[in-house]
């Protein structure tokens, strides 16, 4: 992360007129951007995932003979035992081998020297880090390509630690977290039906965008789906600490960048996909490939895949090498399992699920909206694929609590509903304010913005998602990082703008995160909905390189509690005369 000292709030009051009325429906409304807080460097912390406590050093003769490279030479080469493995220079304890990678922005062998401080025992990288790796006098295992390889020679740092869980990944664009959560929770159900006075319920993990969880404690992930070496390890410490079954989400970028290579999947789920990370991916068909990859032998063993999605039917179809079993929420006759007699409230949705051999169970997805069902349904099916009984499997997904950022309410006692959801995908947004638009009888004051540095391509469908969706449509700022928050505004405006007017709510655009939610805020009434999309679960906001402390949780419930934004909007007016 770097830290910059500049922030829009130090660019000065000037902003562009993006308007043509001050905020009636219809109306595209700029508003000037306030203050931000002060920005905070954030809290430190440890790089690379927990690492198991036992581990047999395995010589580096065997780990070369794996690679079929010739054992280093030098001193104490042939006799080094790893203990550890890491692709990060920071993150490498005493006994590791440091995989130093060819990477976008650096080549990993420049850090050798800081690896061979902290006590690397010796380095891994490609011919052209091979020379920088040498001269710290470690003995180097060179291979062409060190990120492909680090996948099964981290499993075999850690004796194969993923052999001894029952592994479900989860792959698709929208509800890997959530089936994860969902998922989890029927394997909580699944362990206590088999737990007995002598076998104690065995633990369960979970490893996601929000966090990995071993049994009930949780440690903050970095990304969706680890890098190999600190999955791996973390696979290490949860066999170590008696977890016996593990819910993953495996991104694209895992798939692409081997982040899963030295791992098979039991149960692999897959379930949609929409445009997103066109910034990665070349196109679509490059997207569904990568996602394809998780139905490859090499992979998976069985697959659970969404029918009613057009790509998930290609892989029932034929482009899955593995079995699959196929769901429909949508009630398809032509799924293995289908969702039926779906009731949505506000809150959660009942419905029965229907399998082979007429099984028949009552389900509830314990989030609103039908996209839940679907992910509850996937949830269900997964875990009845692994070998669960369909009535634990839904009892289990029926009682998770929540999903952290998904759908989570904000209640201050303020007689209308307060949501904040991390949507950020064109399709998700649509999804969820369809799904309110079907529960709630008031209007929906909606806050959306779209990322800096990322894919670019959804910014002006996400406006016109907004706009067309919402009553009041905000648009602001959602980590802007490098990038001229307007910039992105402006893009997301002229998404908008394509909206017939008299299709479209009122579009306000507030460039500071807080007072657009105050904005929302002020202009609900009681009956009515304010959702704040896009950032969920997170904790900052990422503003030229700086992260300042930021929960869409607490400013909407400060600003509830304040009964706030009837200033912002008030004062706007007055600016207008
Ligand atoms: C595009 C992408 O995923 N890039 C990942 C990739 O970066 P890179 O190969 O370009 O690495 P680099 O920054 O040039 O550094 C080269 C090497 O030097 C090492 N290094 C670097 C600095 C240092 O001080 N010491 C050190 O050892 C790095 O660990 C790396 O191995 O390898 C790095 C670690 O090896 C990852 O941190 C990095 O993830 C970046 C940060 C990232 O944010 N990726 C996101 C987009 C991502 O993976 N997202 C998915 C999907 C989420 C979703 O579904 O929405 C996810 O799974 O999280
Ligand atoms: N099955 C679904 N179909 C469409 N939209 C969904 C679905 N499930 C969740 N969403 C929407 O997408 C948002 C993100 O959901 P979730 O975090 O579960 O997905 P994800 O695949 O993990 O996303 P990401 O890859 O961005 O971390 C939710 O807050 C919700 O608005």
């Amino acid at each position: 992360m770097t830290h910059g000292t500049s922030g829009p709030g130090n660019r000065g009051p000037a902003r562009p007129s993006l308007r043509d009325g001050p905020g009636a429906p219809g109306t595209l409304t700029a508003v000037p951007h306030a203050d931000q807080s002060p920005a905070t460097t954030p809290e430190p912390t440890t790089p690379g995932a927990p690492r198991p406590t036992r581990v047999r050093p395995v010589p580096l003769t065997e780990l070369a003979g794996q690679l079929g490279v010739r054992a280093p030479e030098g001193a104490g080469a042939p006799e080094a035992g790893v203990t550890g493995i890491t692709h990060d220079s920071r993150a490498v304890r005493p006994g590791d081998l440091y995989a130093a990678l060819p990477g976008a922005r650096f080549h990993g062998a420049a850090f050798s020297e800081q690896a061979a401080k902290l006590g690397a025992a010796a380095v891994l990288t490609d011919p052209a880090g091979a020379e920088r790796a040498a001269a710290t006098g470690l003995p180097v295992l060179v291979v062409d390509d060190p990120r492909g390889r680090m996948g099964a020679l981290a499993a075999a740092v850690y004796g194969e630690p993923g052999r001894d869980l029952l592994r479900i990944g989860i792959t698709g664009t929208s509800g890997k977290t959530t089936t994860a959560y969902l998922i989890e929770g029927g394997l909580r159900a699944w362990e206590r039906s088999r737990a007995s006075d002598d076998r104690p319920a065995a633990l369960t993990g979970l490893i996601g965008t929000v966090e990995s969880r071993i049994g009930d404690e949780r440690i903050k992930s970095e990304r969706t789906t680890p890098e190999a070496t600190d999955l791996q390890a973390l696979f290490a410490v949860m066999r170590e600490k008696g977890v016996h079954s593990v819910a993953m989400e495996v991104s694209s970028h895992a798939l692409v960048l081997g982040r899963v290579d030295g791992c098979v999947f039991d149960v692999a789920v897959f379930n949609n996909l929409s445009p997103e990370h066109m910034e990665f991916h070349s196109d679509m068909e490059d997207y569904f490939r990568a996602k394809a990859e998780l139905f490859t032998k090499e992979r998976s063993r069985l697959g659970v895949v969404n029918l009613d999605d057009a790509y998930g039917r290609r892989l029932a179809e034929g482009e899955s090498e593995v079995p699959v079993v196929t769901f429909s929420a949508a009630g398809s006759p032509d799924a293995d399992w289908r969702a039926v007699d779906v009731e949505s409230g506000l809150f959660d949705s009942t419905f029965t699920i229907e399998g082979p051999d007429g099984v028949s169970v009552p389900a509830r997805s314990p989030l609103a909206g039908p996209f839940n069902v679907a992910n509850a349904l996937a949830a269900v099916v997964a875990l009845v694929a692994a070998g669960a009984d369909p009535k634990t499997a839904a009892d289990g997904v029926a009682a998770v609590a929540g999903v952290p950022g998904r759908l989570e309410r904000v209640d201050a006692g303020q007689g209308y509903l307060a949501v904040v959801d991390y949507a950020h995908k064109t399709d998700a947004v649509e999804s969820v304010l369809r799904a309110l638009r079907k529960v709630t009888p008031g209007r929906i004051h909606a806050v959306l913005g779209c990322g800096g540095d990322r894919d670019t391509t959804k910014r002006a469908p996400m406006g016109a998602a907004l706009a067309r969706l919402a009553d009041t449509a905000v648009l602001t700022s959602d980590n802007p990082r490098s990038e001229d928050p307007l910039a992105i505004l402006a893009t997301m405006l002229a998404g908008a703008a394509e909206v017939p007017a008299a299709e479209r709510g009122a579009v306000l655009l507030m460039e500071d995160r807080a007072a657009a939610i105050a904005a929302a805020v002020a202009r609900a009434e009681p009956g009515d909905t304010v959702l704040v999309l896009g950032k969920g679960h997170e904790q900052g906001q990422d503003i030229a390189g700086v992260v300042r402390p930021f929960d869409d949780r607490r400013v909407l419930r400060e600003a509830i509690e304040r009964g706030a934004g009837t200033h912002a909007v008030t004062k706007h007016r007055n600016d207008q005369g």
